[in-house]
C-alpha cells in the first residue's frame, strides 16, 4: 500500500512511491527487473522494506523543536543531510548521461553519492559535476592490478573514501535477470574498468571477482591507498567487531539491497545489534528499502550515522535525469525534516531509541512505560 494516489497517475511525483511508479512506466521490463529484482525468492528484498512498517516513532510535544537541523558530521565532513546516494552499477542503463547526471542531481542537495565499480562514466567526469562527497565503491578483482588502479584513479580524482563491498565473492542468483536472459544493452559498459564480456552482469562476475576474498584484503587495500575504508554488505555483530578490529573506519549494514544471499534478514532487524556490538568504535550506516523521511529518521534512532539509499535514486534518474535525482533526494530531505518536527527533535544528536517502538511490543507495555520501550531485542541469531 502506497498512501493516497490519484487514480489518474498524474506526472507529477510527491513521494519515492511515484518516482518508482514513473520509472516502472518508463523503463523496458528485462531493465526494471534488473533494478528491481532481488535473489532467490526475493524474501529479503520484501523484508527490507517490510522491517519499516513493523516500526513506530513516538512523538514528543512541546519540545519546541519546529525547526530541525538535519546536518551531520561523518569521517570528517560535513553533510547536510544523514542520507547518501548507494553505489548502483550502470547509471547509463537508464539515462543517457548516466552517473553524470546523478552526480547534478546530487549535488544541488549536497549529498554523498558512492559511485559503483561499474559506473557506466567515467569517475573524473563525475568528480568534476559533484557537489558532495564522492565515495568510490570498490569490488575486488582477481587481477589486484586492476583494482588498485581503480582507487588510485578515485584517489587522484578527489573521491573520499573507498567503500569495498564484502558480501559479494560472486553475484546472487537473481531469477528475474536469469529468466530473462539478461543482457546489457549496446553502449553500456563500465567506464572505469579494463577487461570484457561485460553484457552478463553475473556471468563476469564469476569469472572477475575474487571468489576467495578475506580479512587480508584490508591490509592490501590499505597498502594501495590512503583513504579511509568501508565496508559494506555487514549482517552479523562478529564480523562487525572484526570490522573494527581490522581497522574499518566505517560499515555500512547491507544485503545488498536483497541482490545477494535470499534468505539474509532485514539490515533494519540487524541494526541495534550491530550497533551495540561496534560500541562506537566505527560509524554504522546502514541501506536496504529506505524510502521516506520516517525510515530515514528510524534508522538513526536505532543507532544508524547515515542511510544509503539505491533503488530510488534510479527511479529518480529514470523519471527525469538530474532533476528526477534532485526530485528524489529533496523529497527524502523535506520528509526528514518534517518527521523531525513532528517528532519534537530538533536536531540529529537528540535522536536516539526511545523515539522508535516496535509494533508487535506496543500491546504489552505499561502506559509509562511508552517513553522507553524495550524495543528490537537484539538480534536472536548471532553470527
Ligand atoms: C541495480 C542495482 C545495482 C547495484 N550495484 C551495486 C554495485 O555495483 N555495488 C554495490 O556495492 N552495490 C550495488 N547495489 C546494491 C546497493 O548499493 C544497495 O545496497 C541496495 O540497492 C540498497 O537497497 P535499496 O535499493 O533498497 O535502497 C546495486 C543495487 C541495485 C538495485
Ligand atoms: O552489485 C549488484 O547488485 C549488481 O547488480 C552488479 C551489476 C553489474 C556488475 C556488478 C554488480
Amino acid at each position: 500500500m502506497r498512501g493516497a494516489e490519484p487514480a489518474d497517475a498524474p506526472d507529477e511525483a510527491f513521494t519515492l512511491a511515484d518516482y518508482e511508479r514513473r520509472a516502472r512506466a518508463l523503463l523496458p521490463p528485462a531493465i526494471w527487473d534488473f533494478i528491481a529484482g532481488g535473489a532467490g525468492e526475493e524474501r529479503t528484498l520484501r523484508a527490507n522494506e517490510a522491517a519499516f512498517e513493523r516500526l513506530w516513532l513516538l512523538p514528543r510535544v512541546l519540545t519546541g523543536a519546529g525547526r530541525p537541523i538535519t546536518g551531520i558530521r561523518l569521517l570528517g565532513r560535513d553533510w547536510p543531510a544523514p542520507i547518501g546516494v548507494a553505489p548502483v552499477a550502470y547509471h547509463t542503463l537508464v539515462h543517457p548521461e548516466g552517473e553524470i547526471a546523478t552526480a547534478r542531481g546530487a549535488a544541488r542537495a549536497g549529498l554523498p553519492f558512492v559511485v559503483s565499480t561499474f559506473a557506466g562514466t567515467v569517475l573524473e567526469d563525475i568528480a568534476a559535476v559533484a557537489g558532495g562527497p564522492l565515495w568510490l565503491q570498490l569490488y575486488c578483482f582477481r587481477d589486484r592490478d586492476v583494482t588498485r588502479r581503480l582507487v588510485e584513479r578515485a584517489e587522484h580524482a578527489g573521491f573520499e573514501a573507498i567503500v569495498l563491498t564484502v558480501d559479494a565473492p560472486r553475484l546472487g542468483r537473481r531469477l528475474r535477470d536469469v529468466r530473462n536472459d539478461f543482457r546489457l544493452p549496446p553502449g553500456v559498459a563500465p567506464a572505469n574498468i579494463s577487461g570484457d564480456d561485460f553484457a552478463s552482469p553475473a556471468g563476469h562476475a564469476a569469472v572477475a571477482f575474487d571468489p576467495a576474498l578475506d580479512w587480508s584484503v584490508l591490509s592490501w587495500l590499505r597498502s594501495v591507498s590512503g583513504l579511509p575504508i568501508v565496508l559494506k554488505g555487514i549482517l552479523g555483530t562478529s564480523d562487525a567487531r572484526r570490522a573494527v578490529a581490522a581497522g574499518a573506519d566505517a560499515i555500512v549494514v547491507s544485503n545488498h539491497g536483497g541482490r545477494q544471499l535470499d534468505g539474509s534478514p532485514a539490515t533494519l532487524e540487524m541494526l541495534p545489534g550491530i550497533v551495540a556490538a561496534v560500541a562506537g568504535g566505527v560509524p554504522v550506516l546502514i541501506d536496504g528499502g529506505v524510502r521516506r523521511g520516517v525510515d530515514v529518521l528510524a534508522c538513526l534512532a536505532l543507532g544508524a550515522a547515515a542511510v544509503l539509499v539505491g533503488r530510488p535514486v534510479l527511479h529518480g534518474l529514470t523519471a527525469g535525469g538530474a532533476d528526477g535525482v534532485a526530485g528524489v533526494l529533496g523529497i527524502l530531505l523535506d520528509e526528514l525534516q518534517d518527521t523531525m518536527a513532528l517528532t519534537g527533535v530538533d536536531s540529529l544528536e537528540a535522536v536516539d531509541r526511545s523515539l522508535v517502538a516496535q509494533r508487535e511490543q506496543l500491546p504489552h507495555l505499561p502506559l509509562a512505560g511508552l517513553g522507553t520501550p524495550p524495543l528490537l531485542p537484539d538480534a536472536a541469531w548471532r553470527t
